[in-house]
């Protein structure tokens, strides 16, 4: 999901909500405590996990929130932290993830709490609901992410807006322009699953579409303004009243539906009128569903902002990171490049060198591949998963969790831990990855969390790789990268996805071995 935790706009906003909590969390930590003892006492039997903290200091760490949580992991690997509203459990124990994730995942979901929050933007979409609803759409949604058809069709949009974005940066080469390289990814994802999605051409990455650059300004405005209900309490106040960032969700949703049901419509009359389906043939996402399913166009609304708000900014960070890893790691820059040159000729046009990256040249590229999952190793684009426990539960560690707790893995804080990937856990190393052979090896995604895992794994996986692998592969085939200022410290902004704090600012130059143009 990609939704801002604070916009700079509300930052004066989300400090004033942080003072109030604070004095709560304060009173509700001594409350729950002394509940806590209380009951404690009362069901012997049962332990819970050590406290390690409160909400509070979650709030006084908030801008190096993540480091804060790996810090509190590497004392114990489940931990409480209190808070007035309700127990908040961290794990990075890959028994627990198991058990939570598979072995008793009926019992951890999205519960009432997240749907409330996440209803008005995303409606009954596959992020917000559990149980039955959920396992619908997962069916419907599945199956269409499988086909053969999508793949190819998502292919040839990542080849072209990675095209694209060479050219752009083949620009700022020329005039040794410093580029803003988190921007860049963060408009060609939008453009990427918006036209997979809708078939739809976006065109954010060079701005030549005004309706196109309004809805996605809309629709991040829309998910800052969703996101801000998890610190202000009084928003169910404010959405009655209709003021404030609750009027302004409101608005932003009446733009985002009459701008999708819009394309809904118009895509539904071009399905009717078309005389014979095969010769005018849509491939996108949408199409594909009027094609085969008979879903109705709110069911068909939700699918497709759900697919947008999850494809949007994970794949934009996650190549971001990965960007500032191989810059700060200039021998693993050199080394994909390598491989590169093993599978692919440096030659041609722009479009014949990112054509000429097929399914098969993708799959030769291991050390590419080993590198994109060890930036999200140590850079998960979702650093924190939060799942709502639904009745009382004893984890297999020994200790017990209660009904409405909120129990959150972490894929961030795992990403550091020795007990999961030994000594060297907190060095970018991609080699980890490979086998003798240089083949890339999976590890238990029980330990490797970046996309979740279990029946709940991320749906995109497969075509997020793809997508990021061409992008990839396309830049640094052309392009070399440095930092445009190599002593500034590059950290992430506390937000649902990592992003990178003020963006990545980087140099590009032409590789000389490339003769790409
Ligand atoms: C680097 C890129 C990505 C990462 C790291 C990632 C990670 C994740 C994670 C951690 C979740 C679980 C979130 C939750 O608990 O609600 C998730 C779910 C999901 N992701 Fe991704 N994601 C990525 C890209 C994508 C893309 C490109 C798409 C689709 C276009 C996608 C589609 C989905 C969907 C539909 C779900 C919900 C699955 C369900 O609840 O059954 N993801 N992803």
């Amino acid at each position: 999901m990609a939704i801002p935790l604070a916009s700079s706009s509300l930052l004066p906003l989300l400090l004033l909500a942080l003072l109030v909590i604070v004095a709560a969390s304060l009173t509700a930590c001594v409350l729950v405590n002394y509940g806590d003892h209380r009951r404690m006492r009362r069901r012997k039997k049962k332990k819970y996990h050590p406290i390690a903290g409160t909400m509070f200091n979650q709030l006084l760490n908030f801008g190096r929130l993540h480091h804060y949580m790996t810090d509190l992991a590497k004392k114990h690997s489940t931990y409480r932290l209190l808070s007035p509203f309700r127990n908040e459990v961290y794990t990075s124990d890959p028994v627990n993830v198991e058990y939570i994730l598979k072995t008793n995942f009926d019992n951890y979901g999205k519960g009432a709490y997240n749907y409330a929050i996440l209803k008005d933007l995303l409606g009954d979409g596959i992020f917000t609901v559990d149980g039955e609803k959920w396992r619908h759409q997962r069916k419907l949604s599945s199956y269409e992410f499988s086909t053969k058809v999508l793949r190819d069709f998502s292919s040839v949009i990542f080849r072209r807006n990675a095209t694209k974005l060479a050219g752009i940066l083949s620009e700022a080469a020329k005039g040794k322009q410093i580029i803003d390289i988190q921007d860049l990814f963060m408009r060609s994802t939008l453009d990427s699953i918006f036209k997979v999605a809708f078939g739809v051409e976006l065109d954010s990455m060079c701005g030549s579409d005004q309706e196109g650059a309004e809805f996605s300004a809309v629709f991040d405005d829309a998910s800052a303004c969703t996101l801000w209900r998890y610190v202000d309490v009084s928003w169910r106040v404010k959405k009655l009243l209709n003021i404030g960032s609750e009027a302004k969700l409101k608005k932003h949703v009446k733009v985002i539906d009459n701008f999708v049901y819009k394309l809904i419509r118009s895509k539904i009359e071009l399905m009717k009128n078309l005389e014979d389906g095969s010769s005018m043939k849509k491939d996108d996402i949408l199409s594909r569903f009027l094609q085969v399913t008979d879903t109705n166009p709110t069911e068909l609304r939700d699918i497709i902002l759900n697919f947008i708000i999850a494809g949007k900014d994970t794949t934009a960070t996650a190549l971001s990171w990965f960007i500032y890893m191989v810059c700060k790691h200039p021998g693993v820059q050199e080394k994909v490049v390598q491989e590169l040159n093993k599978v692919t000729h440096l030659n041609g046009s722009l479009s014949e060198f990112a054509n000429s990256i097929t399914e098969e040249v993708l799959e030769r590229m291991q050390y590419l591949h080993a590198t994109i999952t060890e930036t999200l190793r140590l850079y998960p684009a979702v650093p924190v998963d939060a799942k709502i426990c639904f009745s009382d539960d004893t984890l297999p560690d020994g200790f017990s969790v209660r009904k409405g707790d909120m129990v959150s893995y972490q894929p961030y804080a795992m990403g550091r831990m020795k007990f999961i990937w030994g000594n060297d856990a907190e060095e970018f190393r991609p080699e980890r990855w490979l086998d003798g052979d240089g083949k890339f090896q999976q590890e238990s995604p029980f330990k490797f969390t970046a996309f979740q895992a279990g029946p709940r794994i991320c749906l995109g996986k497969e075509f997020a790789y793809r997508q990021m692998k061409i992008f990839s592969a396309v830049l640094l085939g052309c392009f070399s990268f440095k930092m445009a200022d190599e002593g500034k410290e590059v950290n992430y902004r506390t937000m649902i996805n990592l992003h990178i704090d003020g963006g990545l600012h980087v140099l590009v130059s032409r590789r000389q071995e490339s003769e790409v143009d």
